[in-house]
Order: structure tokens, then C-alpha cells, then sequence
């Protein structure tokens, strides 16, 4: 699974419904990979049950694993996202800790990549779950980003907006600091400009809630690439 490859992904909450045929409509849209994944509200159940009705679809799926039920067979990749500026140490390694310990074993490296998450949107449910430390200046932003990159080496890292739509001159800058990294980004991506825009600045764009609410908007986000 070449995540690098990866400009446009979807993001399916397994705490949210989507019907057949508005998954039929993302499964051919040109999307590069469908990442499932949510804060709250997730299990093994309804994770399986996401899978299960994507699985064979021809499109890559990958599970960013945010609880230690979600670890499901049967992905082609895995994510384990870590909040570099999380409120408690739990979220930065205290919970990944802990997953190893119970299902290390399953462990595969070939198949799981760590994703350093800094999340920005003080509303997202991500920030107060992880109390996050969002009140920061672009500097310190961009400081998250280079200890994530040259402190834990991580793969990849991740500007988390989630629910409204960030700064680009914030995601500019990290991009510039760091141009061999791999930058998700995700938050308030809704149509083709927002998409654009983000999209030239980071390695892969992350569109999850227009999804739920205008669905051409979101298929507009892959046309918007092409
Ligand atoms: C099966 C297999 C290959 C296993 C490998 C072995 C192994 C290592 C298993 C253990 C792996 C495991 C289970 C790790 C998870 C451990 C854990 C709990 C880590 C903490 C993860 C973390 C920092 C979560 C924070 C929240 C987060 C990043 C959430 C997902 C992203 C997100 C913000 C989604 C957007 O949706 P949502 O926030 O739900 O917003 P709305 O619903 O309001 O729109
Ligand atoms: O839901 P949106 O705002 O599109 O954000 C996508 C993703 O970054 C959420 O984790
Ligand atoms: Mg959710």
C-alpha cells in the first residue's frame, strides 16, 4: 500500500451513516483511498461493518486505528495516529502503549505506519477528547511539526482542522519547513477551491464531513484534482 502516492482521500466515520448508493458514488469517484476513522463512537462492530461493505470495492482502504476495539483484520493498511500537542500524555503515546501491549503481536510492520496528528480546531471532538493545545502561533505549530518529523521520525504527519476549514498559511509554512514529509491535511474541505487550494500545498487532502452533509460538494473535491 503506497499511502505516499495518495493526493485525495475520503474519511468514513464508522459512527455515521451513509447509504449504498452514496458510497457507490465515492467508490467511483477517482478517490486514491477510503480512510476510516472517527473520535468517538467507534468499536470493532461498526468499523466491520464499514469494511465489510467496502471490502473487494477496488478502492484501497485504510483504518486510522483511534481505539484499541478497532483493531480489525483485513485493511491493506493501518494508521496510528499519535496528537503531538495533545492536553495528556494519553494521547501521545499512553494509548498506543497500551494497544501494543494487548495486540502487539498482530503487529505488522509492512502494514501500519504511524500518523502524527496536530490538531488545530479547538471545536473538533478530537480536541477536547485529547485536550489539545490549539491556541498555538504559526511557529509553534511549525515546532510540533519538526519534533514530530526530526525528534520521532514519524512517516507522516497530519494538520487536523477537523469540522472547519484551516489556514493555509499555517499548512504553507509547515510544508515549507518540512518538504520531505508526508502532510495530510483534513478540515472543511467542501468543493473544488477549498480542495484546490489545499491540495498545493500538502501531499494528501483528507475530506470527511461534506461527505455527510452535500455529496456533490464532496465528489467535487476529486474532480477538482484530476
Ligand atoms: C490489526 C492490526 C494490524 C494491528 C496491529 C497491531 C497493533 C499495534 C494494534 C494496536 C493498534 C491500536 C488499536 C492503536 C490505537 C491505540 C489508540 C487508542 C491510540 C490513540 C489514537 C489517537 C491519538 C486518537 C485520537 C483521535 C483521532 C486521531 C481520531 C481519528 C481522526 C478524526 C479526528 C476523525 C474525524 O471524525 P470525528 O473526530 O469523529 O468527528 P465528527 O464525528 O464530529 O465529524
Ligand atoms: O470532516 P472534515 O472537516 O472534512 O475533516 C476531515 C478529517 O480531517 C477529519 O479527521
Ligand atoms: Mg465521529
Amino acid at each position: 500500500m503506497e499511502f505516499t502516492k495518495w493526493r485525495h482521500v475520503f474519511k468514513l466515520d464508522p459512527n455515521k451513516s451513509i447509504d449504498d448508493a452514496s458510497l457507490e458514488a465515492l467508490i467511483h469517484s477517482g478517490t486514491d483511498a477510503f480512510l476510516i476513522g472517527g473520535t468517538d463512537g467507534v468499536d470493532a462492530e461498526n468499523t466491520y461493518r464499514l469494511y465489510e461493505r467496502l471490502a473487494g470495492c477496488g478502492v484501497p482502504l485504510a483504518l486510522e486505528m483511534s481505539h484499541p476495539d478497532q483493531t480489525v483484520r483485513g485493511f491493506q493498511h493501518y494508521f496510528i495516529p499519535t496528537v503531538l500537542n495533545a492536553g495528556s500524555v494519553d494521547w501521545v503515546i499512553g494509548h498506543q502503549a497500551r494497544a501494543f501491549e494487548s495486540y502487539g503481536h498482530w503487529f505488522d510492520a509492512t502494514c501500519v505506519t504511524g500518523q502524527g496528528y496536530i490538531v488545530l480546531n479547538p471545536e473538533a471532538k478530537v480536541a477536547v477528547v485529547t485536550e489539545a493545545k490549539t491556541s498555538l502561533s504559526l511557529e509553534q505549530v511549525v515546532a510540533y511539526a519538526e519534533t514530530g518529523r526530526y525528534v520521532f521520525r514519524l512517516p507522516s504527519l497530519y494538520l487536523e482542522y477537523s469540522g472547519t476549514f484551516g489556514s493555509p498559511d499555517v499548512v504553507k509554512e509547515v510544508r515549507l519547513a518540512l518538504p520531505d514529509t508526508h502532510l495530510f491535511y483534513g478540515g472543511g474541505i467542501d468543493g473544488a477551491e477549498t480542495a484546490r487550494l489545499m491540495a498545493s500545498y500538502v501531499d494528501t487532502i483528507v475530506v470527511g464531513n461534506v461527505i455527510y452533509e452535500n455529496l456533490d460538494g464532496a465528489l467535487a473535491t476529486v474532480a477538482a484534482l484530476r
